[in-house]
């Protein structure tokens, strides 16, 4: 199916439960879209060689259909964003001398100074927070530098932590990588740089300045500016693909490879965001996205450079108990399936007479809390104020796995007073990256990724407020970020 005329661009996107891939042609069509769990098809293996065991599987199925490689001409790719990968020193020989006989995790086996890689979820480095905080002048001046105030799961404190406990792997690691740039890496087989978005996700980045922070880089651990190498603008090309992917899958030796990003700043890509919009990703997260032009940093949420523009910012807001605990209360309520707790919500009445509830099973990072906290009608508990967030013309673009379900994004509608748009795949990082790889092609020249991608199909409407949601006075809340919580618990 894939040997037309057409060259597809192929992209994927990574974390560590799940790797999905995306081809589209020159008309910006998908043309090959697929999902690989790590639970379902590699229960036996461990970690990031579960990464590498995920490509293979899903380049390998992609050559058993049919696809054709030598067609491709440029890709990219997305990774959850702060996670980090520790390389064992002499890692870049092993990189660069890879069989073609073999899978990467095999060829990997002796490549890693610690094995089990930080991820986004772990929230186990308050004291290296504190003291970046302290060494820097303050939580307001990290912001100021970095786009963030120290939080637990930014690179520099799980690197940090790691030279604090164990020094000894920390001076084995010849080269430290985010999930991108890990990812790009093994593409490349030789090291690659970080993208000024991701770059930005660490606590280490002057985003204004698109330099590492000495001042940061010292406080977190010594040598570190050699560890993490370069950072460049995320639409760089950073070169072609390497012999092994050429000779395993018959990529073309031209094929190029466009720096990898963040799972977020790639769904901003994909979702083609304009200036008003607001994007929400529910995936294992729930994140909420905008594009901005200049970065204001607060101690709440996160300012990081732009993905598709460098003179640009995106502000970013995470949450931790996304759709983990959707599936619980699914679980608990709705005897594990997604239509019956589709159901509940459809049956429940805008604003659930007064009833609402906040579901922290593990500790929250928007805001900082834990635990179950629900309210009835009478309860004064909620501080009363409306939301004032969204503008006339603001739509909401929804995207993630949850963003199939229709009934959740009511609810979105009616606690933002805003249309709620989606595009035709819930894999936008996905589809980002394929739009940044041939963005990436000709970034040189000025062009702009808005450009590229203006025949690409437009955000479908699916829901509109339900009349009278905005009058429901429990949808009075005290922040956005509360409200964003709130619209997950009306049931
Ligand atoms: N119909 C549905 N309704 C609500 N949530 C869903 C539905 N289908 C999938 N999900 C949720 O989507 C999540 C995965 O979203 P995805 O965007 O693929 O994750 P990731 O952030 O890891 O890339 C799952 O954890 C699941 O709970
Ligand atoms: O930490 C953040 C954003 O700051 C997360 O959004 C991660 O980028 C991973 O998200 P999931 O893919 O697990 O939802």
């Amino acid at each position: 199916a894939y040997s037309r005329q057409k060259r597809p661009t192929f992209l994927c996107t990574f974390d560590f439960f799940q790797l999905k891939v995306i081809a589209i042609d020159e008309q910006l069509t998908v043309i090959y879209e697929d999902n690989v769990h790590f639970d379902k098809d590699l229960p036996e293996f461990g970690y990031v060689f579960e990464l590498c065991s995920l490509i293979t599987i899903t380049l390998d199925s992609m050559k058993s259909s049919g696809f054709n490689f030598s067609h491709v001409r440029a890709f990219s790719g997305a990774g959850q964003q702060h996670g980090s990968v520790y390389w064992k020193e002499g890692a870049s020989q092993i990189l660069k001398n890879l069989s073609p006989d073999l899978p990467l995790h095999q060829l990997l086996k002796a490549c890693f100074s610690v094995s089990d890689s930080p991820v986004w979820m772990d929230s186990s480095t308050t004291t290296q927070c504190l003291s970046l905080e302290k060494a820097v002048g303050g939580a307001q001046h990290l912001a100021n530098i970095t786009g963030s105030r120290a939080c637990e799961r930014f690179t520099g404190n799980q690197i940090a932590k790691i030279y604090s406990q164990n020094p000894e792997f920390y001076m084995q690691t010849e080269r430290i990588s985010v999930v991108s740039s890990f990812a790009a890496s093994l593409f490349l087989s030789a090291y690659a740089p970080i993208d000024y978005c991701d770059g930005s996700g660490m606590n280490l980045l002057q985003i204004r300045d698109k330099i590492w922070s000495t001042a940061c880089l010292n406080a977190c651990a010594p040598g570190l500016e050699e560890k993490l190498g370069p950072v460049v603008p995320s639409s760089s090309v950073l070169g072609s693909v390497s012999p092994y992917y050429i000779q395993r899958y018959g990529f073309s030796p031209d094929c190029k490879v466009v720096a990898f990003t963040g799972d977020n700043p790639a769904s901003l890509a994909g979702m083609k965001l304009e200036e008003g919009d607001i994007a929400i990703s529910l995936g294992t997260s729930d994140t909420l996205f905008l594009w901005i032009k200049e970065p204001v940093p607060a101690l709440e949420g996160h300012i990081f450079c732009n993905p598709v523009d460098s003179r640009a910012y995106m502000a970013l807001l995470c949450f931790k108990n996304g759709s983990l605990i959707r599936e619980r209360i699914r679980d608990d309520c709705a005897s594990g399936s997604w239509d019956e707790f589709s159901k509940a919500l459809k049956c429940t009445v805008v604003g659930n007479n007064g009833n609402l509830g906040f579901y922290f099973d593990v500790i929250e990072i928007t805001p900082e809390a834990v635990g179950i906290h629900r309210f009835n009608s009478d309860n004064n508990k909620v501080v009363v104020t409306y939301l004032t967030h969204c503008m006339p013309r603001t739509r909401i673009l929804a995207t993630g796995g949850a963003s199939y379900n229709k009934e959740i994004l009511q609810v979105l509608s009616d606690v933002f007073s805003a249309p709620v748009y989606t595009i035709d795949t819930a894999n936008s990082a996905c589809l980002g990256c394929a739009y940044r790889a041939i963005h990436g092609l000709v970034a040189e020249t000025s062009v702009s990724l808005g450009d590229v991608v203006k025949l690409a199909p437009e955000p479908r409407l699916v829901v509109t407020p339900t009349a009278g949601a905005d009058q429901v006075s429990s949808f009075g809340i005290s922040s956005f970020s509360i409200s964003f919580h709130f619209i997950f618990c009306m049931f």
